[in-house]
């Protein structure tokens, strides 16, 4: 990160989740958020998520291989304009493999799902598990844009024990393994932090999973 006072280094932080800061280098930034910016168009395009609950996600999503909506997957936009969902790129699967390889772990199944959120200033994501998947493959995560505080937790509870990390645009993160199921979240964005050379004012976090279907 320019700037920072100390490099910032991988982590473990939890067993089975793994933070690699600077993983995507600044071409590769810019080659994945021009894809984003395609994906984002109607139709199946980036929208709003409503929850059974009445509420609203703060973060906007679009879908890649597969839909997911609140709590499942299919293969239209089945809450939204109802076309299919665009194609899931054999690159971005490549780019999971070597992502898992980076981090030491089995690369098992090939990535056939990204979920790809959008926030603007004051989007946030409460704590919850990425259950909806059949197998359980580690969920690959990049990081574009601004930096958030992203807190990891325990399979057990959305509360303590967890630890907050600052993820920054090109950060990769990794969960398998005893980490597969822990709830985590996104307390917060930091506007502003992006890399001034990427072009995006929010974060966007692109996770690779592997559906089982
Ligand atoms: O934005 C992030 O870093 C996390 C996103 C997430 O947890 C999800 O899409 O399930
Ligand atoms: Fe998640």
């Amino acid at each position: 990160m320019d700037g920072a006072l100390f490099p910032r280094e991988r982590a473990v932080v939890a067993p089975g989740a793994v933070h690699v800061p600077d993983w995507l280098s600044p071409p590769l930034q810019r080659r994945l958020l021009e894809a984003c910016r395609e994906w984002a168009k109607p139709p199946a395009g980036l929208r709003v998520v409503r929850l059974p609950g009445g509420g609203v996600m703060t973060a906007r999503q679009v879908c890649l291989g597969w839909h997911w909506y609140p709590y499942g997957y299919a293969r239209t936009v089945v809450d939204g304009d109802g076309a299919p969902v665009k194609a899931f790129p054999g690159w971005l699967a490549e780019l999971g493999r070597e992502a898992v390889a980076a981090v030491g772990f089995d690369a098992g199944p090939d990535y056939d799902i990204a979920l790809i959120n959008f926030y603007g200033e004051g989007a946030h994501m409460g704590m919850h598990r990425d259950s909806d998947e059949k197998d359980d493959a580690p969920v690959v995560s990049f990081s574009l844009g601004d930096t958030c505080t992203f807190r990891f937790g325990n399979a057990e509870t959305r509360g303590q024990p967890y630890t907050d990390v600052e993820l920054a645009s090109g950060d990769l993160f990794v969960f398998g393994g005893a980490a597969r199921f822990a709830y985590h979240g996104v307390v917060r964005t930091r506007p502003g932090t992006a890399p001034p050379g990427l072009g995006l004012d929010g974060r966007l976090n692109v996770t690779l999973r592997v559906s089982g279907y």
